[in-house]
C-alpha cells in the first residue's frame, strides 16, 4: 500500500461541487482498484465560504491548504457574490490561495483529443494533433501589483488603479519552468509581452533572453501579445511551450481553451517552488469557472477537473502510469462518443455530468484488467 496522501478538496462553486462528485468517485476508485491511499478532506473556499463564514477563504482553510500535499479546486464565483466588496468576493478566495502557497507557475495544457478535432471552431486540420503548454506567472504582474485600488478625485471623478510589475527574481524562476518543459517536450518556447509598450515587458524580454544562456538547446522566440492572440487562432500548432504573465496567461489560456473544443476540457497546475526534496507546494484545477449558466443541472463537462486529477497523479505523486490511465480513459469516452453537451456532436451520444463519470470508470475498469 502506497502512503498516504494529504489531499484537500475545495469544490467551491457553481458546477464546482458537481465535477468535484465525478473526481472523487474516480479517486475511490484508485483507491479501491490501484490501491492507492490518500487522506481527504473538504473545505470551502468562494462563495460557499462568505455564505458559511463571511469571507471567501478562512485561515484555517488556508492553513490546510499549506499543509496538503495536494490541492484540488473545482471553481468560485457566480452572480449572487458578483456585488459584496471588493476583498470578499470569491475570486479573492483563489487569489489568497495562489498567492499565500506562491504558486507562481501555472501550467495549461492545450491538447486536442482525436476525437474532438471538429469540436473545436477552428478548421480540423489546424488543430488536429495540437499540443500546446501554456506556463502563465501566477503571483505577480497587475494582479497583485502595488498600488491598487479605486479612489476619488478632489474634482469629483473616481480613479481605478492597478499596478503590473515584475522583478528579474519571478520573471527568472518562472522562465526557468517553461525552459525545463520544452526540455521534456518539442524543444521550443516562446516568450509573450508587450516590450513595444510595456517596460515591465521589455524586462520580461531581456531577462528570458538572459536566462536562454542555460538553455541553449531550446529554441527561444518573443512575440508581442496581441500577435499571439491572433497567432493561436491562425496556426496554433507552430507553439510547443509559451510562457507569459498572469494577465496575459488568463486571456491566452481562455483562447486556447476554445481550440481543444471547449473550456470545460482544459485542465492546470499550479506550482511552487521544489523544496530541498524536490516537492511543491500544488494546487490542481480546471481552467473554467463556476458556469453559472449550466449550474445545478448535470450538464458540465467534468473532464477539465478528471484530466486535473491526473496532473495531480503525474507531478505532485510520481503517479505517471496511473495520469496516463486516466487520460487513455477520458480519450477513450471521447472516441467512444460519449459527449456532455459542450462537446455534442452529430451522431453522437449525449450524456450528462454523472453519465460521464460513469463512463471514465467503465473505461478504467476495462483498461486496467
Ligand atoms: N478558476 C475559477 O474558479 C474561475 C475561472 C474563471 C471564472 N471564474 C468565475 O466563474 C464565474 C463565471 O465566469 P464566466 O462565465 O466568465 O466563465 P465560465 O468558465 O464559468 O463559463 C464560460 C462559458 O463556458 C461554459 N463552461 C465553462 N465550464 C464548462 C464545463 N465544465 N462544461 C461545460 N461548459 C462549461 C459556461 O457554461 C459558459 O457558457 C465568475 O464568477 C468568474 O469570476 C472562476
Ligand atoms: C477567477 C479568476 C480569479 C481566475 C483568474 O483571473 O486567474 C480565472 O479566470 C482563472 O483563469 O483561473
Ligand atoms: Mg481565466
Amino acid at each position: 500500500m502506497a502512503s498516504n496522501k494529504k489531499l484537500l478538496i475545495l469544490a467551491g462553486d457553481g458546477i464546482g461541487p458537481e465535477v468535484m462528485t465525478q473526481v472523487k468517485r474516480v479517486i475511490t476508485w484508485f483507491e479501491k482498484r490501484q490501491g492507492l491511499s490518500f487522506s481527504v478532506s473538504d473545505g470551502l473556499v468562494g462563495g460557499c465560504s462568505i455564505d458559511k463564514h463571511g469571507v471567501p477563504l478562512t485561515d484555517e482553510t488556508m492553513a490546510e491548504a499549506m499543509d496538503a500535499d495536494a490541492v484540488l479546486l473545482g471553481a468560485v464565483g457566480g452572480p449572487k457574490w458578483d456585488n459584496l466588496p471588493f476583498e470578499i468576493k470569491p475570486e479573492r478566495g483563489l487569489l489568497r490561495l495562489r498567492k499565500d502557497m506562491e504558486l507562481f507557475a501555472n501550467l495549461r495544457p492545450a491538447l486536442v483529443f482525436d476525437a474532438l478535432a471538429e469540436a473545436s471552431s477552428l478548421k480540423t486540420e489546424l488543430v488536429e494533433g495540437l499540443d500546446i503548454m501554456i506556463v502563465r506567472e501566477l503571483t505577480g504582474g497587475v494582479y497583485f501589483g502595488q498600488p491598487r485600488g479605486i479612489e476619488n478625485l478632489p474634482n469629483g471623478e473616481r480613479r481605478g488603479v492597478n499596478t503590473q510589475v515584475y522583478t528579474t527574481s519571478e520573471i527568472h524562476r518562472v522562465a526557468r519552468v517553461a525552459f525545463e518543459l520544452a526540455r521534456k517536450r518539442g524543444r521550443k518556447l516562446c516568450s509573450v509581452e508587450k516590450a513595444n509598450v510595456m517596460e515591465s515587458g521589455l524586462l520580461w524580454r531581456e531577462e528570458v533572453t538572459k536566462l536562454h544562456g542555460e538553455y541553449k538547446d531550446i529554441e527561444l522566440s518573443h512575440m508581442y501579445a496581441d500577435n499571439c492572440a491572433m497567432q493561436l487562432v491562425r496556426q496554433p500548432k507552430q507553439f510547443d511551450v509559451i510562457v507569459t504573465d498572469n494577465l496575459f496567461g488568463d486571456l491566452l489560456s481562455d483562447c486556447a481553451a476554445m481550440l481543444t473544443g471547449s473550456l470545460g476540457m482544459l485542465p492546470s497546475a499550479s506550482l511552487g517552488a521544489a523544496d530541498a526534496n524536490g516537492k511543491r507546494r500544488a494546487l490542481y484545477e480546471p481552467v473554467h469557472g463556476s458556469a453559472p449558466d449550466i449550474a445545478g443541472k448535470d450538464l458540465a463537462n467534468p473532464l477539465a477537473c478528471l484530466l486535473s486529477l491526473s496532473m495531480m497523479l503525474r507531478y505532485s505523486f510520481d503517479l505517471g502510469k496511473e495520469a496516463d490511465l486516466l487520460d487513455k480513459a477520458a480519450q477513450e469516452v471521447v472516441a467512444g462518443g460519449f459527449r456532455t453537451g459542450d462537446i455534442m456532436a452529430p451522431g453522437c451520444t449525449k450524456v450528462s455530468t454523472t453519465q460521464m463519470g460513469d463512463e471514465i470508470l467503465k473505461a478504467l475498469d476495462r483498461l486496467a484488467v
